[in-house]
């Protein structure tokens, strides 16, 4: 997790990762034009296609039969085992838990180790240890070490952990991302100007046109102040201000309590992303921001979900107007607690490339 901290593990680079998956959105998104899109169902695969880039080194057709496999495995895994399972808050409902679901799950996650078994495989007969093209060639590098830090199971645990922890929450936000830029379209008007003033349209934005686009970094910040919670449990006994929390609680930390605390926001319900700039238009970077929490536990995937907003972000603006599904349509704001993200209510919209 450590070597994975930037996401820049291999020979490529997080900008090509997901400018590969780019392509591929801006492709689709131009055949479906006017056609109905279901973000909900469409950001998912996105944002999981960028974690297999950077296990497998390339990404997955969204048709292709192994991944949508792999992806169905890793939901039915991560499910079964999920600390928001009513089992989990009242431990007298697991006698209602059949052997078949705990059976299956053993299942999926065997079929998704010899998946993952067979990748190895074939990557061990194109494997270089002076060229580490991807997350599964970090571990043949020091497969069979003494001091080996990554055992098989671990290195499955990983991958496990990779797609849940950075598909949901990436996904989510591109939802809102859409969502919001239907709502207040004066906001997408004033982000594709500064995008096309300061990229144009001739090639796809990258990471370093960041500190050029004021407007669209702020709009980016203010849509993720309505952050995402992961879980955590404790190994031990602690006390936070004397109170008790017992070993093995599963404890949530509240980012939203931050993000909508009014003495620290003006107005932190109404959308604004002129708090995020200053007097000059100049991007203004709030500490009080966290959406991918704190301390030694933040988020490991923090750039790579960065960026993968930035770059979907201003890349789909760069060539579409992302329009309402019907012009009357009221679109909610409120979001449902689903797992371990706050979603928008589904909504369907449409692509037309920009005029
Ligand atoms: C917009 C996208 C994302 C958001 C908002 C987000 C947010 C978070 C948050 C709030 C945490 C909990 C930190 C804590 O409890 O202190 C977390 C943990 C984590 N995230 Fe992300 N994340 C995003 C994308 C990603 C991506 C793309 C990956 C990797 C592929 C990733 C991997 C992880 C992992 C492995 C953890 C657990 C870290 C640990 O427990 O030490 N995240 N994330």
């Amino acid at each position: 997790m450590v070597a994975l901290k930037d996401f820049g593990v291999g020979s490529k680079s997080i900008e090509e990762r997901i400018h590969e998956e780019t392509r591929y959105l801006l492709d689709f998104f131009s055949k479906k034009q006017n056609s109905l899109i279901d973000a909900s169902k469409l950001f998912p695969k996105v944002a999981s296609n960028v974690v297999s880039n950077v296990i497998f080194g390339e990404r997955f057709d969204h048709e292709d039969p192994d991944f949508i496999r792999l992806l169905e495995n890793v939901q039915f895994v991560i499910e079964q085992n999920s600390p928001f399972r009513p089992d989990n808050f009242f431990p007298i409902l697991e006698v209602f838990s059949t052997t078949n679901q705990r059976q299956a799950a053993v299942e999926r996650f065997d079929e998704m180790k010899e998946y993952i078994r067979r990748r190895i495989d074939k990557q061990r007969q194109t494997f270089d240890p002076c060229v580490i093209r991807n997350f599964l060639d970090l571990y043949l590098a020091q497969e069979g070490k003494q001091d080996s830090k990554i055992s098989e199971n671990y290195l499955f645990l990983t991958i496990l952990d990779m797609y849940f922890a950075g598909t949901d929450t990436t996904s989510v936000a591109l939802q809102w991302c859409m969502l919001y830029m239907l709502k207040f379209p004066d906001v997408q008007l004033k982000c594709r100007a500064e995008i096309l003033e300061a990229i144009g349209d001739s090639r796809l934005p990258q990471l370093s046109d960041r500190e050029d686009l004021s407007y669209v970094n702020a709009t980016l910040h203010e849509i993720q102040r309505i952050a995402t919670t992961i879980p955590h449990a404790t190994l031990e006994d602690i006390y936070i201000e004397g109170k008790l929390i017992p070993k093995k609680s599963v404890l949530l930390c509240d980012l939203m309590s931050i993000h909508l605390d009014p003495t620290v926001w003006n107005e932190p319900e109404m959308f604004h992303p002129e708090r995020f700039l200053d007097d000059k238009g100049h991007f203004l970077k709030r500490e009080t921001f966290c959406p991918f929490s704190l301390g030694p536990r933040q988020c490991v995937g923090k750039h790579l979900g960065e960026a993968e907003l930035f770059l979907f972000f201003t890349s789909l603006l760069q060539r579409f107007d992302l329009i309402k599904a019907y012009p009357d349509q009221t679109l909610s704001t409120e979001g449902t607690q689903t797992f371990v993200t706050l979603e928008p209510r589904p909504f369907e919209m449409k692509f037309t490339i920009r005029s």
